[in-house]
């Protein structure tokens, strides 16, 4: 390899970096998808769980609706406690009146974990709806349930147990003074499950009540946020479902790593995503998307950068209070797909220094660096590294080395990339924990050939037309 020049292995670079598979046949890509199928259901994304507890007819499944309604464009289902009612006995349906339906006990709380713990881990499931009249929960065909991005859990006693508490990512308390609860119920009972208003109000002073007192406003203390007037108060639910919105375009990786970046997603970034991850689209598509995607990460990441403050006087003689850009930074391209990115940081950046970096494989011995051309004051300098792939974090790590090597420090490290699989983002944040990662989209992860998955290719050869037959 050492005698090798360097125009010979740029021109052979497809496969020096672990990113993407080749595209040397799609009957390899068919071979494999069952494989990558079920690798990305191991590593599905958690939905977020949300709890919804309060008395009975406290405004839980307003509130619950609202919810839904705006956030019409996730993937919401809705879970409710009342469909794992314990199906009665003959004698307890005989003896209805004397059921305590707001104990603990007339829940089948070991039935409703089992589905909550599979739809968390990407399964569907089948739930039965409950019908109030004829006390039974399987009366109708179950709805087919499917996982999705976030899993509303309502019931009275849905605080109750530990385990079920311990599977929400946030919990709700609908706060509902007991005569507007009393009221709505006395009209819900009577009008929709046409009981009788005695009955009503025994059930109420009997076991709704006592039942509130000793399990569900004990379960208080364990709310996130606690709802005062359930679905009158829209201002508590639009927070909501703002906090809500967040914690969706967070990755779970950048929970972990709070200096991994993850550009937040929008159709129109889902669409040139999938444009440019098609095998089928043309090389001109391909660099006119990655080109708009690679923009947007550069844009993304030069926000990162540190700034001074900075007056100036605008035509209309007024002061705004503004900031100056960063003077000290430079690019460094890992050649050859890192060269992608060069035009985006020019077209952002006038005159930006742009230095190069050359990494290759060699057999089993890992990466090396074999070609490197840097400005000579980049100590001096914020360092934005260019590699649209991170796959297994090899190539980053001999970059980043080289780069601490050459005195920059790790903190003034920006790394830019479109797409990262989860194992290179463990690796090199570990390594460089004071580093920056932006990307755009995390992946599901390699393939036994340490080829990134779902992945777009071989980006230097799609983006330089170099794959054609
Ligand atoms: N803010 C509100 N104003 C008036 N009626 C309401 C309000 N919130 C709920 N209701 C009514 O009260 C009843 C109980 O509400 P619901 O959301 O089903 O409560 P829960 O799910 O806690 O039992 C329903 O008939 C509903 O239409
Ligand atoms: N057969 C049943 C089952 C339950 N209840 C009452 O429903 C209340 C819980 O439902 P929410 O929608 O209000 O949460 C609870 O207070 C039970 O008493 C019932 O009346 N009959
Ligand atoms: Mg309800």
């Amino acid at each position: 390899m050492g005698s090798k020049p360097v125009e010979d292995i740029i021109e052979s670079l497809s496969g020096v970096h672990f990113s993407g598979f080749h595209l040397n046949g799609l009957q390899k890509i068919n071979t494999k998808v069952e494989q990558q199928a079920s690798v990305a259901e191991s590593v599905h994304r958690q939905p977020f769980v949300i709890g919804v507890c309060g008395g009975a007819a406290s405004g839980k499944t307003t509130v619950c609706d609202m919810i839904i309604e705006q956030l019409r464009d996730q993937r919401v289902v809705l879970v409710n406690q009342d469909s794992f009612y314990q199906n009665l006995t003959p004698e307890e349906l005989t003896n209805v009146h004397e059921y305590n339906f707001d104990h603990p006990d007339a829940f089948d709380t070991e039935q409703l974990l089992l589905s909550v713990e599979k739809l968390k881990h990407g399964q569907a499931v089948n739930i039965s709806k409950y019908d109030f009249r004829t006390y039974k929960t399987d009366v109708s065909k179950p709805r087919k349930v499917n996982p999705s991005d976030v899993i509303l859990l309502e019931g009275i006693l849905i605080f109750h147990d530990a385990r079920v508490r311990d599977l929400m990512n946030m919990k709700i308390f609908v706060d509902t003074d007991a005569d507007v609860r009393l009221a709505r119920r006395i009209r819900r009972d009577t009008v929709e499950k046409n009981r009788d208003i005695n009955m009503v109000l025994d059930q109420y002073s009997k076991f709704v009540k006592p039942a509130f007192d000793d399990f569900i406003l004990p379960t208080k203390k364990y709310a996130d946020i606690i709802i005062p007037r359930g679905g009158d108060n829209h201002v508590a639910v639009d927070l909501i479902v703002q906090h809500i919105r967040t914690k969706l375009g967070q990755h779970d990786l950048c929970k972990i790593y709070p200096n991994l970046y993850v550009i937040q997603s929008t159709f129109q970034i889902r669409g040139m995503h999938t444009l440019i991850r098609d095998a089928q689209t043309t090389k001109h598509d391909f660099v006119f998307y990655a080109d708009r995607l690679i923009r947007l990460v550069v844009e993304h990441g030069l926000g990162h950068l540190p700034f001074t403050e900075k007056q100036v006087i605008t035509p209309t003689g007024s002061v705004y209070t503004g900031v100056d850009f960063c003077k000290r930074l430079c690019g460094v391209s890992v050649i050859r797909s890192g060269e992608s990115m060069e035009n985006a940081l020019r077209a952002c950046c006038k005159g930006i220094k742009i230095g190069k970096i050359l990494i290759h494989r060699e057999g089993d011995n890992g990466q090396q660096l074999i070609y490197e051309k840097l400005p000579q004051d980049i100590s001096d300098r914020h360092v934005l590294l260019l590699d649209p792939i991170l796959g297994t974090g090899n190539s980053a790590v001999q970059a980043i080395s080289l780069l601490l090597k050459k005195g920059v420090p790790e903190t003034n490290i920006i790394f830019l990339n479109l797409i990262s699989a989860p194992q290179g983002v463990h690796v090199v944040c570990k390594r460089f924990p004071r580093i920056k990662i932006v990307t755009s989209e995390i992946e599901t992860g390699l393939n036994e050939e340490f080829r990134v998955i779902p992945g777009m290719g071989e980006f230097g050869d799609r983006y330089f037309g170099t794959d054609d037959e």
